[in-house]
């Protein structure tokens, strides 16, 4: 079987891959203080600054090694901005800012426009009216040369063909119907050679049998009940390398069997707010 390793490796991809920037936010003022996904539930208050802290910079360092980090300055009374995947969507130098379903994070939208403008990005226009969460929803997939915009839960049905508009690139929509995977990168996630890992009872049936569609069978990982609860699919793929708060050794032997090398950094005070490795990084993809 072809290895996305080497392939990577001999690509024009892993050499932009090299030098890949990632935005994150330190967690200053993380913490869970209102509810709006089934994990935040009973957690109010319960989220320990300091472990959080040692993690995220764990987390960052782990990272460092092979991309660039940028950093957006964390704002007070924002606990959620730490979660940069949700920050937009951008392809090149361009970006489609967020536009929160969630009103807790809606005061999120203009410091990550002005963090994006700043930065040379150019603002893609985007309806008020349209809920859209980013690269918590949508996600490239830099081998079928799509987008995959998960649906349904916080990201309007309208989302994925305002975004294939936007951005006039494949996009394929995915219905989410378990409130536990409100977001498509906690469900979902792209593999460099093709590869996608997935939790198919997240999807509706007609969602399902798109993935199927797309994706020969032996480049789906599908994930079980148990990895899903420990957000396996909420990894973040550098160039073959799979950093993940956690995997069971079965799911760790299947993707080094399909040529990945799975990177566990446990990420516990941040999965009471819903989220672990990948909702704390957004890669600044390249076009
Ligand atoms: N899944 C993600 O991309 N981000 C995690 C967001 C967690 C945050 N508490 C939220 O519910 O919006």
């Amino acid at each position: 079987m072809t290895k996305p390793l080497a392939m990577a490796q001999n690509s024009g991809v892993a050499r932009r891959d090299a030098r890949q920037r990632i935005l994150m936010c330190a967690p200053d003022d993380f913490d869970v203080r209102y509810v709006i996904n089934p994990w935040m539930a009973d957690q109010i208050g319960k989220a320990t600054r300091s472990l959080a802290r040692a993690q995220w910079e764990t987390l960052r360092r782990t990272l460092a090694r092979t991309v660039d980090i940028e950093l957006v300055t964390p704002a007070a009374g924002l606990p959620d901005m730490v979660f940069t995947a949700n920050a937009g969507f951008t392809l090149g130098d361009t970006v489609v800012v967020s536009r929160f379903s969630a009103e807790e994070r809606r005061a999120e939208e203009p410091l990550f426009r002005a963090h994006f403008a700043a930065q040379g990005f150019n603002l893609a226009p985007w309806p008020q009216d349209i809920a859209f969460e980013g690269a918590g929803d949508a996600l490239i997939d830099r081998a079928q040369k799509l987008v995959w915009c998960g649906y349904g839960m916080r990201s309007d049905a309208a989302a994925p063909q305002t975004l294939e508009a936007v951005l006039e690139r494949r996009v394929i929509g995915l219905r989410l119907i378990d409130p536990r995977f409100y977001h498509l990168d906690t469900c979902f996630c792209p593999l460099a050679g093709g590869f996608v890992m997935y939790h198919p009872p997240a999807f509706d049936a007609e969602s399902r049998a798109a993935i199927e569609r797309e994706t020969p069978p032996e480049k789906r990982i599908e994930i079980g009940e148990d990895d899903a609860s420990r957000f396996a699919c909420n990894a973040v793929d550098l160039c073959g390398e799979i950093v993940m708060n956690d995997a069971s050794p079965a799911l760790q032997n299947r993707l080094r069997a399909a040529g990945f090398a799975p990177l566990l950094t446990p990420l516990g005070e941040f999965m009471k707010a819903g989220g672990s490795a990948k909702c704390l990084t957004l890669k600044l993809v390249e076009a």
